[in-house]
């Protein structure tokens, strides 16, 4: 997998990239079906805000349901872990970021105005977080369902539907970001990359 320059360009003047079509349909459509299963098997569970002792569920700032993905060969999210190292590999070589290791999360907002307050995702010097990837896999996604991914650019705000096979990709320690209400379920795959130098 290749960067485009447009891409390269985009992540170092306005901190992110969008790019249609990340997997192809098909794909797409059969990574949909696996994490729509996850979901039905009741896996998920409340997302909870910070870490450690601080950690507490509080739905007013984000309503999503959450579960770690691990990588499973022979799966179509085996595939997009795949696809997700090779995004990895070329932002590390294409834009010089240096990324090792990722998480890969699968959230669900099951609607009725699920969101995600404004929010960054790092900070400089504490979790080591440098890019945030999501994979938007929601096939009949329409205009009044809402649950806009919300970007906070320098130039002003950015909005980005979570439609099919749809990858938005930015620098975790640079860009607030918010989900905002979602009225029909929505399914992401977020893989946080993390610098080189971290050893976990
Ligand atoms: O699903 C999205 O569009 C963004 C989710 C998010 O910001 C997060 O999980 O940190
Ligand atoms: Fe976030």
């Amino acid at each position: 997998m290749e960067l485009k320059d447009d891409e390269i360009e985009a992540l170092g003047t306005h901190g992110f990239f969008m790019r249609d079509g990340f997997l192809g349909p098909e794909r797409a459509s059969t990574v949909h079906a696996e994490a729509q299963a996850l979901v039905g098997a009741g896996g998920l569970r409340p997302a909870s805000i910070r870490r450690g002792a601080d950690r507490t569920e509080d739905t007013s700032v984000r309503s999503d349901f959450i579960t770690w993905v691990q990588p499973q060969p022979g799966t179509a999210l085996g595939e997009l872990w795949d696809a997700f190292v090779q995004l990895g590999e070329a932002l590390s070589a294409g834009a010089y970021l240096g990324l090792g290791r990722f998480d890969l999360q699968l959230a669900h907002y099951p609607g009725g105005g699920a969101h995600y307050q404004r929010h960054r995702d790092a900070f400089p010097g504490q979790s080591n977080r440098r890019v945030t990837a999501i994979y938007y896999v929601n096939p009949d996604w329409r205009p009044e369902h809402g649950g806009k991914l919300r970007l906070y650019l320098d130039s002003g705000t950015r909005d980005v539907e979570p439609t099919l096979d749809r990858l938005v990709v930015f620098l975790s320690e640079q860009l607030d970001h918010e989900v905002l209400p979602a009225h029909a379920p929505r399914l992401a795959l977020t893989a946080w990359f993390y610098g080189r130098d971290v050893a976990r």
